[in-house]
């Protein structure tokens, strides 16, 4: 039987595009819904989308439009590309569009500022009739659209999804582990965009390698301390979502946050950057680890750098002047 499946992609930035040129590659019908027409435009005459992704050539296919309900009708699963922040909004608007019958995968990496939910929760509010799923893990958007090999999680509730969701998604460079577990997928990607922020500022300052090992090995240890509370599996925060989106995202300067925070460290103006997903999440992290009382000190002091309410210097001094304690 034919894998070929309509995907409808919503979000015509950097890593809806990506996405949208894996399911290309892997044989599908894709139709992107973006927003602006230039970019409409761009990707369906030059097989391009210049302000996202540079000079990167799409594959041959890929129907872009403006008009989300073209998009998603008779779709057999939508990839939902739209920052955290804005997810819930747009999945509320889209409701009536998105056949009942398609299972919506998140793609987003955040917590919404304002509620505290995660994007799985914001999306089952939002669309309560349809099956969620959410794809995360190590993926630069340039690397996937470029056809670099790539390997990510997707998680759903239901074990045959995941597995029908994986295989669907699944490029030739592009390979997709399945999981259920939804929340654990979903706070690695989160949580790493906090703790790139984090390092990135360490690095900005000029601290060396050390610090910044000290800062990844710390900070996953905060992750770890907030996912068991919240129920996710230890597996999954070692696996790719968790431990290797934060090994990519913390040591390289493709990564927006990580150059967020860069850009932090060296005191430069940060108005104007790309989106740095961390920024929203970081306060709204350091809140629910102070509700679930899970001491989250790396992830508080980004949150306080982020506001102004500390120096890089004040949040490293205030780190390592804590009672030193067991390493667990
Ligand atoms: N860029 C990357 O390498 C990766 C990004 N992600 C995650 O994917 C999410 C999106 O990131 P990017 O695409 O990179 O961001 P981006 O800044 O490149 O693009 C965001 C796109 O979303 C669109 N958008 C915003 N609100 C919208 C709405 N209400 N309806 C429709 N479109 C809307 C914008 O117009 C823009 O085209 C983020 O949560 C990010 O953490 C995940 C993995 C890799
Ligand atoms: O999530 C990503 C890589 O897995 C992309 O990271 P940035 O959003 O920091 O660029």
């Amino acid at each position: 039987m034919s894998m070929q499946r309509k995907i409808a992609v919503l979000g015509g930035g950097a890593w809806g595009t990506a996405l949208a040129a894996n399911s290309r590659r892997a044989g599908h019908d894709v139709s992107l819904f973006a927003r602006n027409s230039d970019t409409v435009s761009e990707i369906n005459e030059a097989r391009k989308n210049s302000r996202y992704l540079g000079d990167v050539i799409l594959p041959e296919g890929i129907a872009a439009s403006a008009d989300a309900g073209a998009v998603l009708d008779q779709a057999d699963a939508v990839l939902a590309v739209i920052p955290a922040q804005s997810l819930g909004k747009a999945l509320g608007e889209l409701r009536q569009v998105i056949p009942t019958a398609a299972p919506v995968v998140l793609c987003a990496k955040g917590i919404e500022q304002s509620s505290g939910r995660l994007m799985s929760e914001v999306a089952h509010d939002a669309l309560p009739e349809h099956q969620i799923a959410v794809l995360s893990g190590p993926s630069f958007a340039a690397d996937v659209a470029r056809g670099f090999p790539t390997a990510v999680t997707v998680a759903a509730g239901n074990e045959n999804t995941a597995a029908q969701l994986a295989r669907v998604l699944s490029g030739p460079a592009f390979r997709c582990y399945s999981s259920v577990d939804v929340k654990g997928v979903e706070l690695g990607g989160a949580i790493k965009n906090v703790l790139a922020i984090a390092a990135g500022a360490s690095t900005g300052r000029g601290f060396g390698a050390s610090a910044q090992a000290a800062l990844i090995t710390r900070g996953f240890a905060e992750l770890r301390r907030l996912a068991k509370t919240l129920g996710a599996r230890m597996e999954t925060i070692m696996g790719l979502s968790g431990l290797g989106d934060l090994m990519l995202t913390c040591s390289s300067p493709q990564s927006r946050n990580y150059s967020y925070g860069m850009a932090l460290g060296r005191g430069e103006d940060l108005t104007g950057r790309p989106l740095a997903e961390g920024v929203a999440t970081a306060p709204i992290a350091s809140e629910l680890c102070r509700k679930l009382s899970v001491k989250a000190p790396i992830i508080d002091a980004t949150a306080a750098l982020l506001d102004g309410r500390i120096s890089i210097d004040e949040a490293v001094e205030a780190l390592l002047r804590r009672p030193l304690k067991n390493e667990d």
